[in-house]
């Protein structure tokens, strides 16, 4: 499978009170890719959010991915996606299989993702990109990186951090496969606006190749 697309991510505080009612809408408008996001240490509302995401991405042919707990993903049969404080990515590939797939946090580090790539990655994450309401702290990283990373590297490349159907165009230009988004999919006002969002992220890279 071809890792190029939309990549929604959840967010407990932006979804309260309409989670799986927007999450629908991005999975109709087409998402690649769905992360479950809870930072939480609540496991067993982790447990039940994440089992029905897991039959909603079967639903809509999307497959799920779990952000951190590699645990949580093996027991769900499902992908994970780890930062760099998150566990170490080779004994993930084994707990979880030659098929899963597993993302690697790079900030904006190509050695991190050349390394994560030797240890078995499936996609690498660079950001953040733009000013993020999500995660105002992440450490930024610049559109040259990108450029650079990827002429460097052969798997499916991931970007993050405060992207827009306004400015996500210039990280698709520079061969970013998969566009990661909270606020600027899920922040809209209706389950419409959503769907009508992943749409037009689709749209954006199906036309830049
Ligand atoms: C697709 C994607 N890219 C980057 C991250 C950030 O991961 P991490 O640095 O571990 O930070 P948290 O998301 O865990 O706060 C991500 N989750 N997804
Ligand atoms: C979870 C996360 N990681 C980032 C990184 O740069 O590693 S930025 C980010 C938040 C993404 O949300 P939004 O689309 O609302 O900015
Ligand atoms: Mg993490």
């Amino acid at each position: 499978m071809k890792l190029r697309g939309l990549y929604a991510i959840t967010d407990s505080q932006l979804l309260a009170g309409k989670f799986l009612a927007y999450v629908e809408a991005a999975l109709d408008g087409g998402v690649t890719l769905l992360q479950y996001r809870d930072k939480s240490s609540d496991e067993a509302r982790r447990l039940r959010e994440a089992e029905k995401l897991r039959e909603l991405c079967s639903r809509y042919k999307t497959q799920l991915i779990i952000n951190d707990d590699a645990e949580l993903a093996a027991r769900l049969g499902v992908g994970v996606h780890l930062g760099q404080t998150d566990g170490p990515l080779t004994p993930a590939r084994a707990l979880l299989g030659s098929k899963a797939i597993i993302g690697s946090t790079c900030h904006s580090q190509i050695e991190l993702a050349e390394q994560a790539a030797k240890e078995g990655a499936s996609y690498v994450a660079f950001g953040r990109f733009f000013n993020s309401n999500t995660k105002p702290g992440a450490p930024a990283a610049t559109l040259e990186m990108l450029g650079q990373a990827r002429t460097r590297l052969h798997l499916p490349i991931c970007v993050i951090g405060g992207i827009t159907l306004e400015n996500a165009e210039p990280l698709v230009a520079q061969g970013a496969d998969l566009l990661a988004v909270v606020h600027g999919l899920f922040g809209a006002d209706s389950t419409q606006e959503v769907t009508r969002r992943a749409r037009a992220f689709n749209d954006l890279l199906k036309n830049s190749v």
